[in-house]
């Protein structure tokens, strides 16, 4: 595990944004997921110390996660601010330099940002801001880094291309995805999925991948999930099987709420 959380709290007045929550996220990509107004940005601000938690722990990579120095976390948030004169090249290698190595090259390359970086932010589209916007938090070979709605305003084929993206560079860093989209989360090695401040589940490793397969539908209302030997015996018994159909994550996470 990369990330640990325990009975964390953080109100905003009479608002539990957080509400004792606790989880725990294995190296590699992590999604939480949660409908709007769930908290996944209160913990993105908790994680870059933009704000203090009310109550309890936080660690990553075995420390305390206020006693991580700034340049092992890249953090990309919802809101997208750069000075709208700043030429995407230049941002991205001087974060890079700030950070002690400057590995914008093989950034710009990886998000596709080739075409425009040497456009200033202003002259950008929409989905070209928010992928230098998420690019700018893996510059400079962070451990780990967290990302709020990282797929707002990018078209689908983008959003595929980020997401291999995201794969590849899974096997050197730890990437924690906070959205409310519940799409895109096959090959994932941690999900949490928050509700109203609390956590609804936690799911790592296996029982991830327990969560695709196939649901068997028979005539008389059965219903057999990722069983192919029940599915058989209940064939040789005689029964009807009206349809065999793919399950995704995103099935289970919609019968949540
Ligand atoms: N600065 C603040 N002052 C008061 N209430 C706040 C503040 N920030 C967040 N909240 C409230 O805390 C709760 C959690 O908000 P948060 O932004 O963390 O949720 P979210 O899951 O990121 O939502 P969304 O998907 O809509 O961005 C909401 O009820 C929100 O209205």
């Amino acid at each position: 595990m990369f990330l640990e959380c325990w009975n964390v709290s953080k109100s905003y007045g009479e608002i539990k944004a957080l509400d004792n929550v606790s989880f725990v996220l294995d190296e590699g990509l992590s999604f939480i997921l949660g409908p709007n107004g769930s908290g996944k940005t209160t913990f993105i601000k908790i994680m870059s110390n933009i704000i203090r938690p009310d109550s309890g722990n936080i660690r990553i990579f075995g420390r305390d996660y206020l006693d991580v120095p700034a340049s092992e976390l890249g953090f990309a948030y919802e809101k997208i601010v750069f000075p709208p004169n700043i030429r995407v090249k230049e941002y991205l290698s001087a974060v890079g330099h700030l950070r002690g190595n400057d590995n914008s090259d093989e950034i710009i390359t990886l998000f596709e940002l080739d075409k425009v970086k040497n456009k200033r932010f202003k002259e950008l589209s929409q989905g070209f801001k928010r992928r230098f916007l998420v690019a700018s938090a893996f510059v400079g070979n962070p451990r780990a880094v967290f990302l709020d709605e990282p797929f707002s305003n990018v078209d689908i084929i983008a959003k595929r291309s980020m997401m291999r993206t995201f794969l590849e560079l899974k096997k050197k860093l730890n990437i924690v995805i906070v959205s409310h989209v519940f799409t895109n989360i096959e090959e994932i090695d941690s999900l949490v999925v928050l509700y109203h401040g609390k956590v609804l589940a936690n799911y790592r490793g296996k029982e991830l991948s327990d969560l695709t397969g196939f649901r068997a539908i028979f005539e008389d209302g059965n219903v057999i999930i990722n069983d192919v030997e029940k599915v058989n015996s209940l064939i040789s018994q005689g029964k009807k099987l009206v349809k065999i159909e793919p399950i995704s994550i995103e099935d289970w996470l919609m019968k949540m709420f």
